[in-house]
């Protein structure tokens, strides 16, 4: 790594500070402090109900939080208007559980539509080069003239990701990207994530129950408990502990 690059890896893209959020007694988040650096990976683990999605759509400006700081490449996302939110999130990519594709659309159409709706001056040469580009980064180019109920559980989530991968996104969230995959197609993920990584540049939160995943995936890995992230660190320095409500959590879980 050169050392303008390992200078970059060092700027945080998103900082959360103090961050708390309700919902009547429903007190989830409760003094979250987070960062995440440029270029990594960081896998956010926790058990169902503890607050990710929640976390998730405070970054994305789509919940407001009852106090804290969130800071979005470089911009704090409570004072935002509706329409800087929006030019924000477009540097934000999001690839959720279910990949939502339009059913009636071709994968080429698929990737063509929001990529043309946000870039109106793109000739047809340059959107058809930019749809290439995708699907080739996900390893699905004969995949372009194909309906989404022609693909597999693991192509449509990577056709996902490529329609995120076509606005250019600075930061990627992933929410439970594995959920519902055999450990085959789940580890192509895993690597499909890391190579999106590699080849874009971009700064990614991954959301996941899977610790297959969070190994595979995370530069670093932080556990959200009670509220809060008790343990961050590499997967082996979070897993490293006598505290009982971390070690259940591995136990649960099968890691290969
Ligand atoms: N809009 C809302 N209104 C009221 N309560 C909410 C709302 N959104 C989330 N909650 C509550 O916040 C808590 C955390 O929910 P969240 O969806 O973030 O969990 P999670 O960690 O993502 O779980 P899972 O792994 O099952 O997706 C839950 O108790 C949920 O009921």
């Amino acid at each position: 790594m050169s050392e303008a690059e390992e200078k970059k890896r060092k700027e945080a893209v998103i900082v959360i500070r103090d961050l708390y959020k309700s919902f009547g007694d429903n007190h989830v988040l409760r003094g979250v402090d987070l960062d995440l650096f440029h270029g990594e990976n960081l896998v956010v683990l926790g058990k169902s109900g503890t607050g990710k999605s929640v976390l998730i759509k405070i970054i994305s400006g789509l919940l407001k939080p009852d106090k804290g700081m969130v800071n979005v490449l470089g911009q704090q996302v409570t004072l935002l208007s509706e329409k800087e939110m929006n030019e924000l999130r477009l540097k934000i990519g999001f690839s959720f559980q279910n990949s939502a594709l339009y059913d009636s659309m071709t994968v080429r159409e698929n990737l063509a539509f929001p990529l043309v709706r946000h870039n109106r001056h793109l000739t047809r040469r340059e959107v058809e080069r930019a749809i290439d580009a995708v699907l080739d980064a996900v390893g699905l180019l004969k995949a372009k003239r194909q309906m989404p109920a022609e693909l597999s559980g693991g192509q449509k989530k990577r056709i996902g990701v490529a329609r995120t991968l076509i606005l250019q996104p600075e930061i990627m969230l992933y929410d439970e990207p594995t959920a519902g995959l055999d450990p085959i197609t789940s580890q192509d993920i895993n690597e499909l994530i890391n190579e999106v990584n590699a080849k874009y540049h971009t700064s990614s939160i991954i959301i996941t129950h899977d610790l297959t995943c969070a190994k595979n995936t995370g530069d670093r890995v932080a556990m959200l408990l009670d509220g809060k992230f008790v343990r961050q660190g590499t997967f082996d320095e979070v897993f490293s502990t006598n505290d009982e409500r971390i070690k259940s959590f591995y136990d649960y879980n099968f890691i290969q």
